[in-house]
């Protein structure tokens, strides 16, 4: 890291200080802009991992094995106390105070005048408020400066959602609004995910006498206590959280969630950061397709993906198909965009498509003519959010509809073990599989442990709300031979655990 900071031609530019927030919307120095960049190198990047994961280990070999126990089972807490400095504005408030950071009796006052107008009686205890804060400056979310007073760091300028205190104070709901969604997902993740996680023991495991007590003190209300039983459906955490019988989307829109759906769009916006779209430019070999070919991107939202892609190859046409209230906004998204001409020109055009539907037997395709089937399917964020049985008649509806040439494209995360890798697909290596990430002869785990956890974190979150998963490449490569595919190749993108995974008509 600091080889690459040091060869930087600006001088003074050094990795970026924890204690210094760097909020977004701000207006930065050339080298604080310069600091951020180069966060951001690859080879800062795996530096970056290589430390995080040494120090995970190192924490976990030398820390008093009960402390570490302690720091696991109510781990809980730091989640609880993130959610609260979201919700209660505080690092908006802390962005106001600057650098000297504010008395907890002042961010406390703060936090009532901002709630006033939607409770006369909104008041916050100083007392509890300096707890929930020390508590997050000890896990180096915040600063506490001098005692009682803190300040926001690096950490905890992320959830700043840019917004005012006079905005948030006279439209709260706004909060979200035009932000880059991290307010939203932590929010989110406070809530839904956070409640859902609580209860996935008394789900797995049905029988116990915590989960039977649980049971029994809800069954006063019948109508909405889920039964235990061998159909998970509607039988899973997130239906013990929040006792409904509903999904996770249709509880979503039931009337009182309105605030909550809209959140949960915002912090999808936020987990891009988990990936860029820009990545799979050079995930595949798009260059050496003929020319013409087509590409339908299965379930491509509004189209960032074909977008990114059309603009590399004209060579391309693609086909991007989504439920039909998406693909009937999508093309005005980038009506005043760069990106205008392609949607206008038709080398990117628009399907409603329900893909546990077959797809359609031909597309016809202005300058190209009628195809029977494409040269790609791409599948980006489509399969993590789905159980198995619902991917298999995805991957089944796409196997239907292919050519003896068509390629599929998977793009999500594959998650890696925990150990040496030995994945084979009939006795031979996946090519471009790695069986580990750790360097050569290094001591670290081979998933690289504590820098790579935020997929596993993501992982349970899948299972406890969707009875879905991020699947490891034995996982998505069984699932993908069971719907008629061969996974033939998988890159890894840079710096994260999303994976490009190539299948072949089997
Ligand atoms: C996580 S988003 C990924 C969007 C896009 N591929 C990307 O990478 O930005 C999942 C997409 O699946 C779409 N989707 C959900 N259910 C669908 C269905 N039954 N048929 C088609 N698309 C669906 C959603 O509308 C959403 O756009």
């Amino acid at each position: 890291m600091e080889r690459v900071y040091k060869a930087h031609p600006e001088p003074d530019v050094d990795y970026p200080s924890l204690d210094v927030p760097f909020y977004k919307n701000a207006p930065h120095t050339a080298q604080a802009e310069a600091a951020e960049k180069l966060a951001g190198d690859p080879a800062v990047v795996v530096a970056a991992n290589y430390i995080v994961a040494a120090c995970g280990q190192l924490a976990a070999s030398v820390h008093r094995p009960f402390f570490s126990l302690v720091d696991a089972a109510k781990g809980a807490h730091l989640t609880a106390c993130l959610q609260f400095l979201e919700a209660s504005n505080t690092v908006e408030i802390l962005r106001a105070a600057g650098p000297d950071g504010m008395h907890v009796d002042d961010i406390a006052r703060r936090i009532a005048e901002l709630n006033a107008g939607r409770d006369a009686n909104a008041r916050v205890e100083p007392g509890q408020l300096s707890h929930v804060l020390r508590l997050l400056a000890t896990y180096h979310w915040l600063q506490e400066v001098r005692p009682d007073v803190f300040a926001n760091n690096r950490l905890s300028a992320q959830v700043d959602s840019g917004k005012t205190l006079e905005e948030l104070r006279t439209a709260p709901e706004k909060k979200h609004d035009g932000a880059d969604g991290l307010a939203a997902f932590v929010a989110m993740c406070g809530d839904d995910f956070f409640k859902a996680s609580a209860h996935m023991t008394d789900a797995l495991l049905p029988w116990t006498p915590r989960a039977t007590s649980l049971r029994k003190l809800w069954t006063k209300n019948p109508a909405t206590t889920p039964e235990p039983g061998p159909e998970r459906e509607g039988n899973l955490p997130f239906n013990l959280a929040f006792r409904t019988k509903l999904g996770y989307f249709d509880w979503m829109e039931l009337p009182e969630n309105k605030a909550r759906l809209a959140e949960f769009g915002r912090a999808m916006t936020g987990a891009r950061l988990w990936e860029v779209a820009e990545n799979i430019v050079g995930a595949f070999p798009w260059g050496e397709l003929p020319k013409d070919s087509v590409v339908v991107d299965v379930g491509g939202g509004v189209g960032s993906t074909s977008v990114v892609l059309a603009n590399v190859y004209p060579h391309l046409w693609f086909v991007v198909e989504d439920r039909k209230q998406v693909v009937d906004i999508a093309p005005s998204i980038w009506s005043q965009t760069t990106h205008a001409e392609l949607v206008k020109s038709g080398r990117v055009s628009y399907l409603a498509h329900d893909f546990f539907k077959p797809q359609p037997a031909h597309i016809d395709i202005a300058s190209v003519g009628t195809i029977s089937s494409p040269s790609v399917f791409v599948m980006r964020g489509c399969t993590h959010n789905w159980p198995d049985q619902d991917v298999q008649s995805m991957l089944r509806f796409l196997r239907d509809a292919a050519g003896p040439h068509t390629k599929l494209l998977i793009v999500d995360v594959i998650l890696p073990l925990a150990c040496y890798d030995d994945t084979e697909d009939d006795g031979e290596p996946i090519p471009g599989a790695e069986r580990t990430l750790a360097p050569a002869g290094s001591p670290l785990l081979a998933n690289l442990g504590k820098a790579n956890a935020s997929e596993y974190l993501l992982d349970i979150s899948m299972m406890t709300v969707l009875n879905s998963k991020e699947r490891t490449l034995r996982e998505i490569s069984t699932l993908a031979s069971s719907a008629g595919w061969k996974v033939s190749r998988v890159t890894r993108a840079q710096g994260s655990l999303w994976a490009y995974t190539t299948a072949d008509p089997a």
